[in-house]
Protein backbone atom coordinates (compact mmCIF):
# COMPACT_ATOMS: atom_id res chain seq x y z
CA UNK A 1 0.00 0.00 0.00
CA UNK A 2 1.06 3.38 -0.68
CA UNK A 3 0.61 6.37 1.59
CA UNK A 4 -0.80 9.54 0.27
CA UNK A 5 1.24 12.18 1.10
CA UNK A 6 -1.58 15.19 2.04
CA UNK A 7 1.48 17.37 3.59
CA UNK A 8 3.94 17.13 0.17
CA UNK A 9 0.10 17.29 -1.91
CA UNK A 10 -0.36 20.68 -0.37
CA UNK A 11 2.80 21.93 -0.56
CA UNK A 12 2.87 21.70 -3.83
CA UNK A 13 -0.38 23.07 -4.41
CA UNK A 14 0.38 26.14 -2.15
CA UNK A 15 3.25 27.17 -4.20
CA UNK A 16 1.54 27.17 -7.53
CA UNK A 17 -0.99 29.45 -5.26
CA UNK A 18 1.71 31.42 -4.05
CA UNK A 19 3.03 31.82 -7.36
CA UNK A 20 -0.55 33.19 -8.62
CA UNK A 21 -0.69 35.63 -5.84
CA UNK A 22 2.43 37.20 -6.90
CA UNK A 23 1.66 37.23 -10.67
CA UNK A 24 -1.56 39.28 -8.70
CA UNK A 25 0.60 41.54 -7.27
CA UNK A 26 2.40 42.50 -10.57
CA UNK A 27 -0.47 43.84 -11.76
CA UNK A 28 -1.82 45.49 -8.16
CA UNK A 29 -3.85 42.57 -7.08
CA UNK A 30 -3.48 41.96 -3.43
CA UNK A 31 -5.76 38.83 -2.41
CA UNK A 32 -7.34 38.86 0.54
CA UNK A 33 -9.07 36.71 2.73
CA UNK A 34 -11.42 37.06 5.21
CA UNK A 35 -11.76 34.62 8.30
CA UNK A 36 -14.88 34.86 10.62
CA UNK A 37 -15.05 33.17 14.03
CA UNK A 38 -17.67 33.40 16.60
CA UNK A 39 -16.79 32.02 19.91
CA UNK A 40 -13.61 29.83 20.55
CA UNK A 41 -13.91 26.37 20.77
CA UNK A 42 -10.36 24.95 20.35
CA UNK A 43 -10.51 23.26 17.76
CA UNK A 44 -11.77 25.79 15.41
CA UNK A 45 -8.81 28.38 17.05
CA UNK A 46 -6.45 25.98 15.56
CA UNK A 47 -7.73 25.56 12.19
CA UNK A 48 -8.22 29.23 11.93
CA UNK A 49 -5.10 29.68 12.78
CA UNK A 50 -3.64 27.63 10.43
CA UNK A 51 -5.65 29.29 8.01
CA UNK A 52 -4.24 32.58 8.72
CA UNK A 53 -0.74 31.42 9.17
CA UNK A 54 -0.54 29.52 5.39
CA UNK A 55 -2.74 32.34 4.01
CA UNK A 56 0.61 34.97 5.17
CA UNK A 57 2.86 31.99 3.79
CA UNK A 58 1.85 32.20 -0.09
CA UNK A 59 1.49 35.95 -0.12
CA UNK A 60 -2.89 36.33 0.70
CA UNK A 61 -3.84 38.87 3.45
CA UNK A 62 -6.18 37.54 5.87
CA UNK A 63 -8.48 39.63 7.78
CA UNK A 64 -9.41 38.03 10.55
CA UNK A 65 -12.80 38.81 12.39
CA UNK A 66 -13.29 36.82 16.07
CA UNK A 67 -16.68 37.78 17.52
CA UNK A 68 -18.32 37.05 20.89
CA UNK A 69 -19.91 33.80 20.59
CA UNK A 70 -23.11 35.61 22.00
CA UNK A 71 -23.12 37.89 18.74
CA UNK A 72 -26.43 37.91 17.35
CA UNK A 73 -27.34 37.11 13.39
CA UNK A 74 -28.19 40.48 12.46
CA UNK A 75 -24.31 41.77 13.25
CA UNK A 76 -22.77 38.83 11.57
CA UNK A 77 -24.91 39.55 8.94
CA UNK A 78 -24.37 42.69 8.71
CA UNK A 79 -20.54 41.94 9.27
CA UNK A 80 -20.37 39.89 5.96
CA UNK A 81 -22.89 42.48 3.96
CA UNK A 82 -19.77 44.78 4.35
CA UNK A 83 -17.26 41.90 3.35
CA UNK A 84 -19.34 41.24 0.51
CA UNK A 85 -18.80 45.19 -0.54
CA UNK A 86 -15.07 45.35 0.51
CA UNK A 87 -13.44 45.14 -2.77
CA UNK A 88 -9.62 43.83 -0.55
CA UNK A 89 -11.44 40.61 0.22
CA UNK A 90 -11.87 38.52 -2.52
CA UNK A 91 -13.00 35.07 -0.26
CA UNK A 92 -14.84 35.04 2.81
CA UNK A 93 -15.01 32.12 5.15
CA UNK A 94 -17.49 31.58 7.95
CA UNK A 95 -15.81 28.81 10.46
CA UNK A 96 -18.41 25.97 11.68
CA UNK A 97 -19.71 24.64 13.29
CA UNK A 98 -22.00 28.18 14.31
CA UNK A 99 -23.50 28.64 17.73
CA UNK A 100 -27.07 27.26 17.83
CA UNK A 101 -28.42 30.63 17.93
CA UNK A 102 -27.53 31.78 14.82
CA UNK A 103 -29.49 29.96 11.46
CA UNK A 104 -26.08 28.72 9.71
CA UNK A 105 -27.73 28.78 6.18
CA UNK A 106 -28.83 32.17 6.57
CA UNK A 107 -25.42 33.09 6.87
CA UNK A 108 -24.13 30.68 4.11
CA UNK A 109 -26.71 32.29 1.97
CA UNK A 110 -25.55 35.77 2.88
CA UNK A 111 -22.11 35.22 1.30
CA UNK A 112 -21.44 36.49 -2.58
CA UNK A 113 -21.00 33.43 -4.21
CA UNK A 114 -18.26 34.96 -6.31
CA UNK A 115 -16.48 35.08 -2.84
CA UNK A 116 -17.63 32.01 -1.33
CA UNK A 117 -14.20 29.92 -1.22
CA UNK A 118 -16.54 27.18 1.20
CA UNK A 119 -18.65 26.81 -1.78
CA UNK A 120 -21.41 26.41 0.47
CA UNK A 121 -23.42 29.14 -0.91
CA UNK A 122 -26.76 27.68 -2.84
CA UNK A 123 -25.34 28.94 -6.23
CA UNK A 124 -22.17 26.97 -6.00
CA UNK A 125 -24.16 23.92 -4.62
CA UNK A 126 -26.06 24.13 -7.63
CA UNK A 127 -23.17 24.81 -9.67
CA UNK A 128 -20.96 22.17 -8.97
CA UNK A 129 -24.25 19.97 -9.10
CA UNK A 130 -24.94 20.97 -12.91
CA UNK A 131 -21.20 20.57 -13.30
CA UNK A 132 -21.26 24.67 -14.62
CA UNK A 133 -17.90 26.10 -12.36
CA UNK A 134 -17.96 27.83 -9.68
CA UNK A 135 -16.51 27.54 -6.20
CA UNK A 136 -16.12 23.81 -4.73
CA UNK A 137 -15.80 23.17 -1.45
CA UNK A 138 -12.11 22.55 -0.32
CA UNK A 139 -12.13 19.21 1.66
CA UNK A 140 -13.81 17.92 -1.67
CA UNK A 141 -11.51 19.17 -4.04
CA UNK A 142 -8.44 18.23 -1.91
CA UNK A 143 -10.30 14.60 -1.98
CA UNK A 144 -10.06 14.74 -5.70
CA UNK A 145 -6.43 16.04 -6.10
CA UNK A 146 -5.23 13.66 -3.74
CA UNK A 147 -7.24 10.43 -5.74
CA UNK A 148 -5.58 12.35 -8.64
CA UNK A 149 -2.30 11.38 -7.21
CA UNK A 150 -2.91 7.89 -8.23
CA UNK A 151 -5.83 7.10 -10.34
CA UNK A 152 -5.41 8.12 -13.90
CA UNK A 153 -8.88 7.44 -15.41
CA UNK A 154 -11.65 7.09 -13.55
CA UNK A 155 -14.07 6.38 -15.94
CA UNK A 156 -16.35 3.44 -14.69
CA UNK A 157 -14.30 2.57 -11.33
CA UNK A 158 -16.61 2.05 -8.14
CA UNK A 159 -16.72 4.97 -5.59
CA UNK A 160 -18.45 4.50 -2.36
CA UNK A 161 -18.36 7.48 -0.57
CA UNK A 162 -19.33 7.26 3.58
CA UNK A 163 -21.09 10.03 4.96
CA UNK A 164 -23.97 12.46 3.73
CA UNK A 165 -22.94 15.82 4.35
CA UNK A 166 -23.39 18.92 2.53
CA UNK A 167 -19.47 20.10 3.80
CA UNK A 168 -18.13 16.72 1.94
CA UNK A 169 -19.99 13.51 1.65
CA UNK A 170 -23.04 14.98 -1.19
CA UNK A 171 -20.29 17.63 -2.74
CA UNK A 172 -17.36 14.57 -3.17
CA UNK A 173 -20.47 12.47 -4.82
CA UNK A 174 -20.89 15.27 -7.46
CA UNK A 175 -17.16 15.39 -8.39
CA UNK A 176 -16.67 11.67 -8.61
CA UNK A 177 -19.86 11.24 -11.02
CA UNK A 178 -18.52 14.30 -12.76
CA UNK A 179 -15.27 12.01 -13.74
CA UNK A 180 -18.19 9.28 -14.52
CA UNK A 181 -17.33 6.59 -11.55
CA UNK A 182 -20.48 4.30 -10.81
CA UNK A 183 -21.18 6.38 -7.26
CA UNK A 184 -22.89 5.15 -4.56
CA UNK A 185 -23.70 7.45 -1.48
CA UNK A 186 -23.86 5.35 1.88
CA UNK A 187 -23.69 6.74 5.96
CA UNK A 188 -24.13 5.48 9.51
CA UNK A 189 -27.82 4.12 8.91
CA UNK A 190 -27.03 2.47 5.48
CA UNK A 191 -28.13 -1.76 6.12
CA UNK A 192 -25.25 -3.74 4.86
CA UNK A 193 -22.53 -0.95 4.72
CA UNK A 194 -19.27 -3.14 5.06
CA UNK A 195 -20.38 -5.32 1.89
CA UNK A 196 -21.35 -2.22 0.06
CA UNK A 197 -17.64 -0.29 1.24
CA UNK A 198 -16.17 -4.34 -0.66
CA UNK A 199 -17.48 -3.88 -3.97
CA UNK A 200 -15.55 -0.07 -3.59
CA UNK A 201 -12.30 0.82 -6.43
CA UNK A 202 -12.58 4.11 -4.51
CA UNK A 203 -13.52 4.61 -0.69
CA UNK A 204 -13.99 7.81 0.48
CA UNK A 205 -14.75 7.64 4.38
CA UNK A 206 -16.45 10.97 5.73
CA UNK A 207 -18.89 9.63 8.07
CA UNK A 208 -16.89 11.51 11.34
CA UNK A 209 -16.63 7.89 12.81
CA UNK A 210 -13.64 7.02 14.60
CA UNK A 211 -12.26 3.86 13.09
CA UNK A 212 -15.21 2.75 11.74
CA UNK A 213 -14.06 1.07 8.15
CA UNK A 214 -11.76 -1.72 8.79
CA UNK A 215 -9.46 -3.73 6.88
CA UNK A 216 -11.48 -6.39 5.35
CA UNK A 217 -13.99 -3.89 3.95
CA UNK A 218 -11.41 -2.67 1.59
CA UNK A 219 -11.17 -4.57 -2.32
CA UNK A 220 -7.53 -5.35 -2.81
CA UNK A 221 -6.22 -2.44 -4.87
CA UNK A 222 -8.57 -0.49 -3.76
CA UNK A 223 -7.71 3.23 -3.20
CA UNK A 224 -8.80 4.70 0.41
CA UNK A 225 -9.18 9.02 1.32
CA UNK A 226 -10.10 9.18 5.20
CA UNK A 227 -12.05 12.83 5.57
CA UNK A 228 -12.51 11.83 9.47
CA UNK A 229 -10.53 13.34 12.00
CA UNK A 230 -11.63 12.87 15.84
CA UNK A 231 -9.57 14.26 19.01
CA UNK A 232 -9.44 11.33 20.83
CA UNK A 233 -7.75 11.70 24.69
CA UNK A 234 -5.54 8.88 25.38
CA UNK A 235 -5.03 7.27 28.50
CA UNK A 236 -2.07 9.86 28.98
CA UNK A 237 -4.42 12.33 28.95
CA UNK A 238 -2.69 13.71 25.71
CA UNK A 239 -5.05 13.95 22.48
CA UNK A 240 -4.60 12.00 19.01
CA UNK A 241 -6.46 12.35 16.20
CA UNK A 242 -8.22 9.25 14.64
CA UNK A 243 -9.81 8.49 11.26
CA UNK A 244 -13.03 7.01 10.26
CA UNK A 245 -10.50 4.17 8.75
CA UNK A 246 -8.22 1.75 10.70
CA UNK A 247 -5.12 2.82 8.76
CA UNK A 248 -2.64 0.23 9.73
CA UNK A 249 -5.22 -2.83 8.58
CA UNK A 250 -4.84 -1.50 5.31
CA UNK A 251 -1.53 -3.47 3.78
CA UNK A 252 -4.01 -4.76 0.61
CA UNK A 253 -4.88 -1.26 -0.41
CA UNK A 254 -3.29 0.27 -3.09
CA UNK A 255 -3.38 3.39 -1.51
CA UNK A 256 -4.39 5.43 1.30
CA UNK A 257 -4.09 8.84 3.36
CA UNK A 258 -3.30 8.73 7.00
CA UNK A 259 -4.71 11.27 9.29
CA UNK A 260 -3.25 13.17 10.50
CA UNK A 261 -1.14 14.53 6.99
CA UNK A 262 -3.86 13.28 4.71
CA UNK A 263 -6.68 15.21 3.16
CA UNK A 264 -6.35 17.70 6.58
CA UNK A 265 -3.93 19.73 4.87
CA UNK A 266 -5.04 19.86 1.88
CA UNK A 267 -8.49 21.17 2.38
CA UNK A 268 -5.94 24.71 3.54
CA UNK A 269 -4.18 24.62 1.05
CA UNK A 270 -7.58 24.26 -1.08
CA UNK A 271 -8.98 27.44 0.55
CA UNK A 272 -5.87 29.43 -0.69
CA UNK A 273 -6.46 28.15 -3.97
CA UNK A 274 -10.36 28.93 -4.12
CA UNK A 275 -9.47 32.78 -2.67
CA UNK A 276 -6.77 32.89 -6.07
CA UNK A 277 -9.69 31.52 -7.81
CA UNK A 278 -12.22 34.01 -6.45
CA UNK A 279 -9.94 37.01 -6.85
CA UNK A 280 -8.95 36.45 -10.35
CA UNK A 281 -12.74 35.84 -11.25
CA UNK A 282 -13.29 38.82 -9.78
CA UNK A 283 -11.44 40.38 -12.59
CA UNK A 284 -13.06 38.54 -15.55
N1 LIG B 1 -16.29 27.14 7.07
C1 LIG B 1 -15.48 26.14 7.36
N2 LIG B 1 -14.65 25.65 6.40
C2 LIG B 1 -13.79 24.63 6.69
O1 LIG B 1 -13.03 24.18 5.82
C3 LIG B 1 -13.80 24.09 8.01
C4 LIG B 1 -14.69 24.61 8.95
N3 LIG B 1 -15.52 25.62 8.59
N4 LIG B 1 -14.75 24.12 10.20
C5 LIG B 1 -13.87 23.06 10.65
C6 LIG B 1 -13.42 22.18 9.50
C7 LIG B 1 -12.19 21.34 9.79
N5 LIG B 1 -11.18 21.81 8.87
C8 LIG B 1 -9.86 21.35 8.88
C9 LIG B 1 -8.83 22.05 8.30
C10 LIG B 1 -7.52 21.60 8.40
C11 LIG B 1 -7.22 20.46 9.07
C12 LIG B 1 -5.80 20.02 9.20
O2 LIG B 1 -4.90 20.70 8.75
N6 LIG B 1 -5.55 18.87 9.83
C13 LIG B 1 -4.22 18.37 10.08
C14 LIG B 1 -3.97 18.19 11.57
C15 LIG B 1 -4.42 19.34 12.40
C16 LIG B 1 -4.20 19.11 13.89
O3 LIG B 1 -3.10 18.65 14.29
O4 LIG B 1 -5.15 19.39 14.63
C17 LIG B 1 -4.07 17.02 9.43
O5 LIG B 1 -5.08 16.33 9.22
O6 LIG B 1 -2.94 16.63 9.17
C18 LIG B 1 -8.23 19.72 9.63
C19 LIG B 1 -9.53 20.17 9.52
C20 LIG B 1 -11.69 22.80 8.10
N7 LIG B 1 -12.97 23.04 8.39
Amino acid sequence: MTPIDGRAIARTLSDTTAAEVAALAEIGVRVGLAVVLLGSNPASEVYVARKVAESARVGIVSFEHRLPAATDEAALLALIDALNRDPAVHGILVQLPLPEHVEASRVLDTIAPGKDVDGFHPVNVGRLSTGTGGLVPCTPLGCMLLLDSVIEDYRGLAAVVIGKSNIVGKPVAMLLLERECTVTVTHIATRGLSEIVRTADIVVAAAGAPRLVQGDWIKPGAVVIDVGITRIRAGDGRTRLVGDVAFEQLGHARAATPVPGGVGPMTIACLLANTVRAATLARQ
